[in-house]
C-alpha cells in the first residue's frame, strides 16, 4: 500500500494525465502536519459494541472548512463580526488562538462566535498553533492585504500527502507581494510598500486553500483581480458569501474563475457558516453501513449530489422532508436485498469529495462485488486501509487506488484499531459500527479535529458508543 516512507513524487512512468499530484517544490515541502504523536494508556479512545441499528435524528454542526477561512477573514474587517454555527472542534478552538495570538479580541457564547481584530499589531501568528491546522494558514492572505506583511509558519492538518503551498505563494506573488521562505516559515510583504495590487493569476490545479487565500488578499487589493481554474467547493462559495457581506466585491463564485474588485477595508457583519456537507456524508455513510434509517438536518442536499447518486445507485432511498431535511434509508425491503458496490474516483467539487473517501470505503467492504476507489487528490490518503483490513475485508492498494472485493453476506470483526488522520480515523468507527463484537479505536484525536460531539450524535441514533479516558 502506499505510505510516505515510499511514495515517491517523481516516479517513472509519468502519472496519468487524469490525475493529479503535486511536484512538490523542496522549499516549500513540508512535514509539519498533525504530529502522528505516539499513543499512551491515557489517550482517550472510542468503544464501540458493533451490530446495533441506527434510528432517528441527527442534526447536522457548522462547516469546519468553512468556518476556518471565514474566521481567517475576519482578519479583513473592522468593527465586530458575529459568526453563527460555528462548530467546536479542536480546528476551530486552534483557529481563535492563532486570532487571539494576533492580538483579535475573541468571544464564544456556545456555536456564536464574535471577533474584534480591529486590536491586531502583530502580522506573525503563533507558530505552534499554525503547525497544528491546515486552515491556519490562511490568515496569510488577509494579513498581508490589511498589514502589507505576513509572517506565517506552514501548516499542519491531516498527513494525506505533501501539501505544499506553492500555488498560495505564487498567487500572492501575482498580487504584487514578494515572499521567501525561510526557517519554516513564509515571509510576504507587499513590494511596493503600499499595499497588494489587483492582478491575474491561473491556479495550475484548483486548489480549495490556496483559492481561499488569493480571494480574501485580492479582496484587500487595489484593483481588480481575475482568478482563473479556481476552486468551486461550497466552503469557497460561503467565505465568498461572508466577504460579500462585509462590503467585497466578488463574482463568479461556484464557477472557475473569480474576478474580484478589490477595497482597503471590509466592514462588520453577522453570517452563519453553512453545514457541513462531509459530516452529513459521514452520518449517511453510518447508516447505510449499519443498513439503518435516520433523518438529518440541516442539510444542503446539493452539496453531497455526487455520495447521494452513488449510495442510490448501491440500493440506498433517500428523500428530501424539508428543504433542508432528509430521511436516508438503506434498510433492506426483503432479508436478500443487499447494497451494491459501486467505484469511486475522487476529485475536486463537484466530483466526489476525497474527505468521504474513506467512509465510503469502509461501506463497500459490505457491499456486493468489487468496487474501486481511486484516490486523485491527495497522494497518501490510503492509510487507513491497513487498520480496515484488522476487520477482516479483503482490499487490495495499488498506489492510489484500492480494490475492495466486498461481501453483503460476510461480517467485519471488532479489532483494535487505531486513526492516522480524520477522514481516517472516523472511517474506523463505521467500520466497528457495522462488525460483530467490540472495537477499539485509538488516536480519537484526529477525530476530534472536524467532528463535533461525534460519539454523542452516534449514541442519539442508537449506537453503542463509549468514550474511554484513563485519568494519568
Ligand atoms: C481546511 C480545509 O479546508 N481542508 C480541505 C482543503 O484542504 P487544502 O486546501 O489543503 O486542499 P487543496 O485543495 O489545496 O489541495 C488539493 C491538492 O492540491 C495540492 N496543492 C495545494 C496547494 C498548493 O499550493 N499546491 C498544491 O500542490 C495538494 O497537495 C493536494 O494534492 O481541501 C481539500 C480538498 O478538497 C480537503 O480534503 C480538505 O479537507
Ligand atoms: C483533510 C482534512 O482536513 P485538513 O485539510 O484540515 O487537514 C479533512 O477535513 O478531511
Amino acid at each position: 500500500m502506499a505510505s510516505s516512507s515510499t511514495f515517491n513524487p517523481h516516479p517513472p512512468p509519468p502519472k496519468p494525465s487524469s490525475t493529479h499530484f503535486p511536484k512538490t517544490p523542496p522549499l516549500l515541502a513540508h512535514t509539519l502536519q498533525t504530529p502522528p504523536k505516539t499513543l499512551t494508556h491515557q489517550d482517550p479512545k472510542l468503544i464501540i459494541t458493533g451490530g446495533a441499528t441506527l434510528s432517528g435524528h441527527v442534526p447536522i454542526s457548522g462547516s469546519k472548512n468553512s468556518a476556518l477561512p471565514i474566521l481567517a477573514a475576519t482578519l479583513c474587517c473592522s468593527g465586530q463580526t458575529k459568526l453563527k454555527n460555528v462548530p467546536n472542534l479542536f480546528d476551530t478552538r486552534s483557529m481563535l488562538s492563532i486570532l487571539e495570538s494576533l492580538g483579535a479580541e475573541v468571544e464564544v457564547f456556545g456555536g456564536e462566535v464574535v471577533v474584534s481584530t480591529d486590536g491586531v499589531r502583530s502580522v506573525e501568528p503563533c507558530e505552534g498553533e499554525i503547525g497544528k491546522i491546515r486552515g491556519g494558514f490562511l490568515v496569510i492572505g488577509p494579513l498581508l492585504g490589511r498589514f502589507g506583511e505576513a509572517v506565517v509558519g506552514l501548516p499542519g492538518g491531516c498527513d494525506i500527502g505533501a501539501r505544499p503551498v506553492d500555488l498560495h505563494i505564487r498567487g500572492l506573488r501575482a498580487l504584487g507581494a514578494s515572499v521567501d521562505c525561510r526557517d519554516g516559515k513564509v515571509i510576504a510583504h507587499a513590494s511596493n510598500g503600499k499595499g497588494l495590487v489587483g492582478g491575474r493569476f491561473r491556479l495550475d490545479y484548483p486548489s480549495v486553500g490556496a483559492t481561499e487565500t488569493l480571494m480574501m488578499a485580492a479582496c484587500m487589493a487595489d484593483g481588480m483581480t481575475v482568478l482563473s481554474n479556481v476552486a468551486q467547493e461550497p466552503e469557497v462559495i460561503d467565505l465568498a458569501h461572508f466577504l460579500m457581506d462585509t462590503g467585497a466585491c466578488v463574482e463568479g463564485a461556484g464557477t472557475d474563475k473569480l474576478l474580484i474588485k478589490g477595497r482597503r477595508k471590509l466592514h462588520d457583519s453577522e453570517y452563519s457558516i453553512i453545514p457541513d456537507r462531509i459530516e452529513a456524508g459521514t452520518f449517511m455513510l453510518a447508516a447505510a453501513i449499519t443498513r439503518s434509517c435516520i433523518t438529518m438536518s440541516p442539510i444542503v442536499p446539493s452539496h453531497l449530489s455526487c455520495l447521494i447518486n452513488k449510495l442510490v445507485t448501491a440500493g440506498c432511498k433517500i428523500s428530501q422532508c424539508t428543504p433542508d431535511a432528509l430521511e436516508f434509508s438503506a434498510v433492506p425491503a426483503k432479508s436478500r436485498d443487499g447494497l451494491h458496490g459501486f467505484d469511486v474516483r475522487t476529485s475536486p467539487f463537484p466530483g466526489f469529495p476525497t474527505d468521504l473517501q474513506p467512509q465510503t470505503m469502509a461501506l463497500l467492504t459490505t457491499c456486493q462485488g468489487l468496487s474501486v476507489v481511486e484516490e486523485s487528490v491527495f497522494e497518501n490518503r490510503m492509510n487507513h486501509v491497513t487498520e480496515m483490513q484488522k476487520f477482516g475485508p479483503r482490499i487490495q492498494v495499488r498506489g492510489s487506488t484500492a480494490l475492495v472485493f466486498g461481501k453483503d453476506s460476510g461480517r467485519l470483526y471488532g479489532s483494535r484499531v487505531a486513526a492516522s488522520d480524520l477522514r481516517g480515523g472516523v472511517s474506523l468507527v463505521l467500520a466497528g459500527l457495522a462488525a460483530q463484537g467490540t472495537t477499539e479505536v485509538n488516536g480519537i484525536a484526529h477525530i476530534d479535529r472536524g467532528y463535533e460531539n461525534f460519539e454523542m450524535k452516534l449514541r442519539l441514533l442508537g449506537a453503542d458508543v463509549k468514550r474511554l479516558t484513563i485519568p494519568p
